[in-house]
């Protein structure tokens, strides 16, 4: 594995991508490649819903398209980010442009592998797992990467290019690995969104106005992601230092392990993981 933070801007070297489905992930990448100067008109969305194809177009200033025949044909990299659920029928529906033009293909799908897509798309065809997340509109994000046999340098580098103006990235070796990641990081923002509503939630139970209590569970979650990312010490070494014996963050601390919180989580993780190997299972 290796990892890289996001550079200055995405090279121009990246060409047009056709980015197939037009929901909320590639919002999000698209959001943070136009945030990092990407050549606007090189970014084609095929999105069948006329509304999230009107905001793409006013929000970004991107070409959109209801189907995806015109931007595959002029695109070296195409970005499929429909549900798993579609994917095969997506796929199929191109695999004669894919066979003809050899793009390289990037799937940010849960759960569905290499080489399904590969065969979907005819065989023999380049193709980059990634796994990003949602922070990645702010530049923000993290995804993991894995390549198949068919992928070149230079291929490679341009799917690092393009991820990495969603934030950091790294390269997993091994593909059975992509299921933990996307049970990491890729949900991994809805369970901080989960902490976040349950801390201002309970805020409010003790009595705090809603805005104040807002303010303080959502500034304190990004201050300590803040200490988290931005210095070397160990979360561990952090909560110490928060922590004052016999005080109230020991109070609060006892009554999370007492819960079972890590098990919790441990569990949570697990079932992500485990619903991605399904999700390729059942979708075959
Ligand atoms: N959301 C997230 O945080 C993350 C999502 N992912 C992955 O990204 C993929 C997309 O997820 P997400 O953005 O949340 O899903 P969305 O449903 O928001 O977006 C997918 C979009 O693709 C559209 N679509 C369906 N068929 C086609 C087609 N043939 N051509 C073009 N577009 C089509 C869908 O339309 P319609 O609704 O009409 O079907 C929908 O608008 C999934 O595979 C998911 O696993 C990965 C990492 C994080
Ligand atoms: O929930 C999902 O299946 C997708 C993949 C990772 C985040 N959202």
């Amino acid at each position: 594995m290796s990892a890289s933070a996001a550079p200055a801007s995405p090279s121009s070297a990246l060409g047009s991508i056709a980015f197939i489905g037009g929901g909320n992930m590639a919002r999000s990448l698209i959001g943070g490649l136009v945030a990092r100067g990407a050549d606007r008109a090189s970014l084609l969305v095929a999105e069948p819903v006329p509304e999230l194809r009107a905001a793409l177009a006013r929000d970004f200033q991107i070409p959109t398209f209801e189907h995806s025949a015109q931007p595959v044909a002029s695109a070296g990299t195409w970005v499929l980010a429909v549900k798993p659920q579609v994917m095969r029928e997506v796929c199929q529906a191109l695999a004669s442009v894919a066979q003809a033009t050899r793009p390289l293909v990037m799937s940010v799908a849960a759960g569905i592998t290499a080489a399904q897509i590969d065969r979907w798309l005819g065989g023999n065809v380049a193709v980059v797992r990634a796994m990003p997340n949602t922070p990645a509109l702010l530049g923000a994000g993290v995804t993991g990467l894995y390549a198949n046999a068919q992928v070149d340098d230079g291929q490679r580098a341009r799917a690092l290019a393009l991820m990495q103006s969603a934030g950091a990235s790294v390269w997993i070796e091994h593909e059975s690995l992509m299921d933990a990641v996307t049970a990491v990081s890729g949900s991994g923002p809805a369970y901080v969104f989960l902490l976040a509503e349950a801390m201002q939630a309970a805020g409010e139970a003790q009595g705090l106005p809603a805005a104040a209590a807002r303010e303080l569970a959502l500034q304190t979650i990004l201050g300590a992601a803040r200490m988290l990312t931005e210095g070397d010490e160990a979360p561990a070494e952090l909560r110490r230092r928060v922590t004052s014996p016999g005080g109230t963050t020991q109070a609060a601390i006892e009554t999370f392990e007492a819960g079972g919180l890590r098990e919790l989580v441990a569990s949570a993780i697990d079932a992500a993981t485990r619903r991605g190997r399904e999700l390729s299972a059942a979708h075959d």
